[in-house]
């Protein structure tokens, strides 16, 4: 149930907030999803009038929204309120108390406050210290803090931030964004194979042979490379995004669909993923790489190291792909291979399913049958796609693969909710089934750091690929030697 609140946005005039944020509380009120007694404090550091607050909100609903300015407008506007404040300046919170409780007031919201933290993650740890030192969180209702990615750069970091915040806020009202979990049909995983006697009882390594995850990018750095060039492929998407998608993928059935019932088997997958320690094992489960100059869409592309704010002798990796064993009852055997990167020849997350040949018999008699394979379109279509095999209807003595398709953005006027409208709604109604938990977060951590480890000391190669192309050529072979290959993503 949504419940009334304020919510008391950091960095309300970042881009994440413009981009992403405002347009997914606009679709929630445009779809009365929001509590009637709903109201949003923004806070920035620059000094802007209530009035040009509001003509910011508005140019980002008019560039980024789902929903056109309409006839509901006047009245969503009218419950943005502003506050400029320096963050390392305990004195400014007495005016963004002041606001929220005569935002409280005018709306008769009860004290519930939700601090989205919008900002850099250096902020993260002075924020919520001196949001208690000013008495903003002594109130009598709820707070939650929604955290925005990256916790930490590396376990300690984020062991030492995860400290900092639980001084001020317990685990239940600590919301870590991982945007991956807002996607439809990245929640959708669990309704596949939860929801359907097809899948259920052959998703194990009885009759799965591999599973492959793919999030491509065209996109290069996109005036991040302050952040990226120290961050690289591996912090950047598989420590979250990527692992995240694979506890979906191969985690027990919940004993309940509560919280921590589900999160509880993310965790037990994430501590059976296989760690990889040694450097030479590293190398021979991981291939990284960095873009060089290319052509996209007939645009020439120039490469990473000459991107603006990169080092020019960078030896950040812009694509990663590695191969993790569960090791688990049930998927003792199936590898898993993940790949990632940027300026790759198309934007597209998928999940493919593999399952294993038949035996060598009958139709399959040279053992070169296509497999079955179901694909898990997440972007851009939300759909599915199963291969099947049947005989060719132009010459009844072949059996060739066919296809059966499910877009759920396809049909026409269909909109799919955006991740973030998903995640603010969740977080409003006190629901944290999709954001990471802390152990979720630290195991991820204990995955990834060895690998970040052995690329720092140079002991796996960073090969280079073309802008436009797939990635290096080693990340091929990395699924060759099992006598795979990487399947097409949609369209390729
Ligand atoms: N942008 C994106 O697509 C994504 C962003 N994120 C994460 O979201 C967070 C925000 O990113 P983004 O919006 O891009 O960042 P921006 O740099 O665009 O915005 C930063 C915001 O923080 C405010 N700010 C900075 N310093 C202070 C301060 N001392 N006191 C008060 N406010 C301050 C700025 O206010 P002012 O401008 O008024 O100075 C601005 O509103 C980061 O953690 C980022 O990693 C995560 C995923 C995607
Ligand atoms: O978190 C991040 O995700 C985006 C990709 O997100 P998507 O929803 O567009 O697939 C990535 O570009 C960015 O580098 C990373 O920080």
């Amino acid at each position: 149930m949504t419940e009334a609140a304020t919510m008391i946005l950091f960095g309300a005039t970042g881009d994440l907030a413009k981009r992403k944020l405002f347009p997914a509380l606009y679709s929630l009120f445009q779809e009365n999803q929001l509590p009637q007694q709903f109201a949003v404090v923004g806070v920035g550091r620059r000094t802007l009038s209530r009035e040009a607050f509001q003509t910011h909100v508005k140019s980002s609903i008019e560039s980024f929204a789902r929903y056109s300015v309409n006839e509901k407008w006047p009245d969503f506007i009218s419950r943005f309120y502003y506050v400029s404040l320096d963050i390392q300046e305990l004195g400014d919170y007495q005016t963004l108390l002041h606001t929220i409780k005569t935002v409280e007031h005018d709306y008769s919201i009860p004290q519930n406050r939700l601090f989205y933290l919008a900002i850099a993650p250096e902020l993260f740890e002075p924020v919520t210290f001196h949001l208690q030192q000013s008495g903003i969180l002594r109130q009598r209702g709820w707070k939650r803090v929604v955290i925005e990615k990256p916790f930490g750069h590396d376990l300690p970091s984020a062991e030492a931030l995860n400290k900092e915040i639980s001084q001020v806020f317990t685990e239940e009202e600590i919301y870590r964004i991982d945007h991956y979990l807002g996607k439809e049909m990245v929640q959708n995983i669990e309704v596949i194979r939860f929801a359907n006697t097809l899948f259920e009882p052959v998703w194990n390594n009885q009759y799965i042979s591999n599973v492959q995850i793919t999030s491509s990018e065209v996109v290069g750095v996109e005036g991040r490379a302050g952040y990226y060039d120290q961050a690289g492929a591996l912090r950047d998407m598989v420590q979250n995004h990527m692992l995240q998608m694979m506890t979906m993928v191969a985690m027990e059935p919940p004993s309940r669909l509560k919280p921590e019932a589900v999160r509880d088997e993310k965790v037990k997958v994430l501590r059976s993923i296989r760690r990889l320690h040694q450097a030479d094992e590293i190398a021979r489960h991981v291939v990284r790489g960095q873009y060089v100059a290319g052509e996209i869409n007939g645009e020439v592309m120039k490469g990473y190291r000459e991107e603006e704010k990169v080092n020019p002798n960078s030896q950040t990796e812009t694509f990663v792909a590695l191969k993790f064993h569960i090791d688990n009852f049930r998927w003792a055997g199936v590898p898993f291979y993940i790949r990632t990167g940027k300026r790759l020849a198309k934007k597209a997350t998928e999940v493919i399913i593999q399952f294993k040949q038949l035996p060598p018999l009958y139709f399959n008699q040279s053992g070169q049958l296509d497999p079955n394979v179901l694909v898990i379109r997440i972007y851009p279509e939300n759909g599915l796609h199963l291969k099947l095999n049947l005989r060719q209807p132009d010459n009844m003595d072949k059996i060739a693969p066919v296809s059966m398709s499910f877009t759920q953005n396809g049909s026409p006027g269909f909109h799919s909710p955006e991740a973030y409208e998903r995640l603010v709604k969740d977080c409003i109604e006190g629901n944290s089934t999709y954001f990471t938990r802390w152990d979720e977060v630290a195991l991820a951590w204990k995955i990834v750091d060895p690998i970040v480890q052995a690329f720092e000391t140079g002991e796996v190669p960073l090969y280079t690929y073309k802008a436009g192309s797939w990635g290096p050529a080693e990340a091929d072979q990395l699924v060759a030697q099992e006598g795979l290959k990487w399947w097409p993503v949609l369209g390729q």
